[in-house]
């Protein structure tokens, strides 16, 4: 079975090409698939099939809002094997994929996702390096709520990019005691986020950047997460006492640019794919 590897801002990916959706990807083979000791390794998995396949092969109930069945569909997987609804790092390796490959002509199209139709503009598209905007649609509010690090309460704002985050802003907050934090189990409040959680930790927009850490739900911390980048604009801003703006964020994994314009979010940053390659079906089968 034929895999590639990609990265967008170091939130890494095995990206499967399945048109039909023939897979079977149940948990457990995702996760032994992203291990990075067992299997590949990777943050998550795009599955590549289009709409309609995965419609009548029963992996989705209906084509999301903004989605026809002809589109080309991110099915996302997190590492341990969860569904989430977005990912918009993988959308930026998901569009450069498709153009890289051959398998979209248009440098403008949209790419479906659980949480609907993502409009996406290819501005660069090497075999290895690529540049993807992506329009992300309403960020909507979710109210206030707080995080725990070490025993410290952060206040955040919770908000919905088509998947859950809490962005918490701490203005005594600098890139290098962020750098200092101990990300690995930041506790939430289960009631606000039944669901999970993705939790971002951040500095206030200073110059016009912030910089970002973030622990992503069915993950653990990662170098970056697209979605959580714009959660982290959002809240940025809000902080600020303003709605509207355009913020570089700084992840450890790179930088993306986000813009926000009434009530709606764009993502611009960086696409690379690192390698193509063959899973080996005996190993694959041995995983269900
Ligand atoms: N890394 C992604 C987000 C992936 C999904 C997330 N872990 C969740 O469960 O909601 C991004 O770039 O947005």
């Amino acid at each position: 079975m034929e895999f590639s590897k990609g990265h967008g801002t170091e939130n890494d990916f095995v990206i499967l090409p399945d048109p039909d959706a023939r897979l079977d990807l149940d948990a457990p083979r995702i996760a032994a698939l992203c291990d990075r000791r067992r299997g590949l390794g990777a943050d998550g998995l795009l599955r590549v099939a289009r709409a309609g396949a995965l419609v009548a092969a029963g992996v989705l109930d209906a084509l999301p809002e903004g989605t026809a069945a002809d589109d080309w569909f991110m099915d996302y997987r997190n590492a341990d094997g969860s569904i989430a609804e977005m990912c918009g790092n993988g959308v930026r390796v998901f569009a450069h994929y498709l153009t890289a490959h051959g398998l979209e002509n248009r440098s403008e199209f949209v790419v479906g996702s659980r949480a609907g139709g993502k409009p996406v503009v290819v501005h660069e598209s090497g075999p290895v390096v690529g540049e993807v905007t992506v329009d992300m649609g309403v960020v909507r509010t979710l109210g206030e709520s707080t995080a725990t690090l070490d025993g410290r309460v952060y206040p955040g704002l919770g908000i919905d990019v088509g998947n859950p985050h809490l962005a918490c802003v701490d203005p005594h907050l600098t890139d290098t005691a962020l750098a200092a934090l101990d990300l690995s189990a930041p506790g939430f409040d289960p009631g606000f986020f039944p669901h999970g959680v993705n939790i971002e930790f951040l500095t206030p927009i200073s110059s016009g950047v912030v910089h970002m850490r973030v622990h992503e739900r069915g993950v653990g911390e990662t170098r970056s997460c697209g979605t959580g980048t714009v959660a982290a604009a959002a809240a940025a801003l809000r902080f600020d006492g303003a709605t509207d703006g355009a913020v570089r964020v700084q992840i450890p994994g790179g930088a993306v640019q986000v813009c926000i314009e009434n009530g709606r979010a764009w993502l611009r940053g960086p696409s690379v794919l690192v390698a193509t390659g063959t899973i080996d079906d005996d190993w694959w089968s041995a995983q269900a």
